[in-house]
């Protein structure tokens, strides 16, 4: 890299509008969308679309809402050309959408694309040349009256022609190519030498679309530009302005937005950014932009999953993991911090209420999404994403300070092992480690009397981790006597600091589980953990666990380990 890039790059020159209004709009309504997915999307790939691939795309932009849709550069070869004739002859195309192709200003080609759409209802005949310095010089050869004559001349070309097909109901489009790269008046002189050929009016409007061909300045400039064309070309009111930008500097959709708050009627792109180089701008993301700021973008993405495997099939390219809104990493979060507050915001959202979720700038299930993949948990994560996958997957409401201790746990397996942890695997840890796996701890020969004076006695046989006991005991209630017997049998005191419950599923099915937090001897405290249908055993099954894992924590921590190797 050079050390001083200004003696190789230009910056931007900014537009001068010191009135500018842009900044100020708010985006309340969806733009009319445009896919060219089928034009500018195939052309990038680096193998185009077969026939098939093309009706799966085409099948699919109709399903999610396209109105009007590119569907090729019918000169370009056979397959483009075979594949209008296709959706035309076989009568594909829908009445309420608008087929689109793209010519540049060269007559034979012009000629061979009415060929191309003869006998549609209805069409956009979409004609381009490039009109920016550069292109003029070097690939052109022409002056800014030669581009103005270029556009003009084939403009009438393309009227005459459509006027002989009287049977499509016509529309017209004109691109000046490069436009952001272009000189702002000689962007007006062309733009306005193309509709005076037109003749548009506010009932038959013209499509004037300004592409940032190559992305080159920050989408401000670009918005600047939008402002400054609508206000000084003529026809304004018979005009539809389309931006068509892409992402070369990874700006596409703020491009976009901000050229529809400059005036922009209509945003052409294609679905997750496909397109030359960085890609067009990506049309799912401007609309669920506007979907998370309450306006209907008048697309479905309510299976957006489906969509991207067709537009992967059809592309032959895979969507990144972090693409917004599709990625399988995007509704993700691993981090600790994250997934605590996302675990709060679940807790203390009501059905109903406006989304408001930290970390989630749209509901997973809208776009047909579940909450999953939300949260996941490797070394970066903490007590909140494990007892939220203990929750939503499992029913257990862990206690705060026993999601503190278990998270530990959970942590040092995962320092040892060094991967992502599942749902499943958390639970076999939580199952290793609080002895709920079948046989680790068992609880039989139950017996409880009353003794008078609010007291009773039980007596039961209970086998942990293999150890077999006896014991009986008295106390004020079923859980202390249990605990005065086990204190008994073990031989040193055990004491009960701490009991949460709560029920799990509902019906005949439904179980509880108990967390006790116990002391045996001068030892730090432990949780246990039971699950029974019935609520007393769930409470003394907890007190064995924690006295069990009190007493023999190493082993406990070897199992949970092994629960995941
Ligand atoms: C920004 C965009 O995405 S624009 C769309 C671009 N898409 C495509 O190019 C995909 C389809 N294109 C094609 O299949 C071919 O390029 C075709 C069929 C259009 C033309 O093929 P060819 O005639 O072989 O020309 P080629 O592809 O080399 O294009 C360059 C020629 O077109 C000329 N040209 C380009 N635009 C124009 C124009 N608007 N008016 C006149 N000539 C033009 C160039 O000057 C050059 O001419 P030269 O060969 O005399 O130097
Ligand atoms: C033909 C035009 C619209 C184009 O694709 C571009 O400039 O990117």
């Amino acid at each position: 890299m050079l050390k001083n890039p200004a003696t190789k790059y230009r910056p931007v020159a900014p537009v001068r509008l010191t009135d500018r209004t842009w900044p100020d709009a708010q985006l309340t309504k969806p733009p009319v969308w445009c896919s060219s997915d089928l034009r500018d999307g195939n052309q990038a790939l680096i193998e185009p679309m077969d026939a098939e691939r093309k009706l799966r795309m085409f099948e699919t932009l109709i399903r999610v809402g396209f109105k009007e849709i590119e569907i090729g550069f019918p000169s370009a070869s056979q397959t483009d050309f075979d594949f209008v004739r296709k959706l035309i002859e076989d009568n594909l195309i829908p009445d309420d959408v608008q087929i689109q192709v793209l010519t540049p200003a060269r007559e034979h080609l012009i000629r061979r694309t009415f060929e191309a759409v003869a006998g549609a209802k209805k069409c956009i005949m979409h004609l381009y040349n490039a009109t920016a310095p550069i292109m003029r010089k070097v690939v052109l050869g022409v002056d800014v009256e030669g581009v103005i004559e270029l556009a003009s001349s084939h403009a009438r070309l393309i009227k005459e022609l459509a006027d002989k097909q009287a049977g499509t109901d016509w529309r017209f489009e004109y691109s000046p190519e490069m436009f952001s790269d272009t000189e702002l008046e000689v962007s007006r002189r062309v733009i306005d030498a193309v509709t005076e050929v037109w003749q548009p009016t506010p009932e038959r409007t013209c499509i004037i679309n300004l592409p940032t061909t190559v992305e080159h300045s920050t989408p401000n400039i670009y918005a600047d530009m939008i402002e400054w064309t609508c206000r000084n070309i003529a026809r304004r009111d018979s005009i539809v302005i389309s931006a068509h930008p892409h992402n070369d500097r990874g700006t596409g959709t703020a491009t976009a937005e901000l050229a529809m708050m400059a005036g922009a009627d209509r945003v052409e792109g294609c679905l997750f950014g496909n397109g030359e180089r960085t890609g067009n701008v990506d049309i799912v993301n401007i609309a669920l932009n506007l979907y998370t700021q309450g306006v209907d973008p008048g697309l479905d993405f309510s299976d957006i999953d489906e969509i991207r495997r067709v537009v992967e099939y059809c592309n032959q390219l895979p969507v990144h993991p972090r693409h917004p809104y599709v990625g399988d990493l995007v509704f993700t979060s691993f981090s600790g911090s994250h997934q605590d507050a996302i675990k709060k915001a679940f807790a203390a959202r009501r059905e109903g209420d406006v989304w408001e979720m930290p970390y989630l700038p749209i509901d997973p299930k809208d776009l047909g999404r579940s909450y999953e993949a939300i949260i996941r948990v490797n070394s970066q994560s903490g007590k909140g994403g494990i007892a939220y996958l203990l929750e939503s997957e499992y029913g257990l409401e862990l206690p705060r300070r026993l999601q503190i201790e278990f998270s530990q746990v959970v942590q040092a397996v995962m320092d040892a092992q060094g991967r992502e942890v599942t749902a499943s695997d958390i639970w076999k840890i939580f199952e290793s480690e609080y002895r709920l796996a079948e046989g680790s701890v068992t609880l039989s020969d139950l017996t409880q009397t009353d003794i008078g004076d609010g007291r009773v006695r039980v007596a039961a046989e209970a086998a942990v981790m293999g150890r077999r006991m006896a014991f009986d005991g008295a106390g004020n209630g079923p859980v202390d006597a249990f605990v005065d017997g086990l204190s008994r049998a073990a031989g040193v005191p055990v004491k009960v600091l701490n009991y949460h419950e709560h029920s799990m599923g509902g019906g005949a099915q439904a179980r509880a589980a108990a967390y006790v937090e116990v002391r045996v001897g001068d030892a730090a405290p432990v949780f246990g953990v039971g699950i029974d249908a019935n609520i007393v055993r769930a409470t003394l099954l907890a007190v064995l666990s924690a006295t069990s894992r009190g007493t023999n924590p190493v082993s406990a921590e070897q199992g949970a380990a092994q629960a995941v190797a």
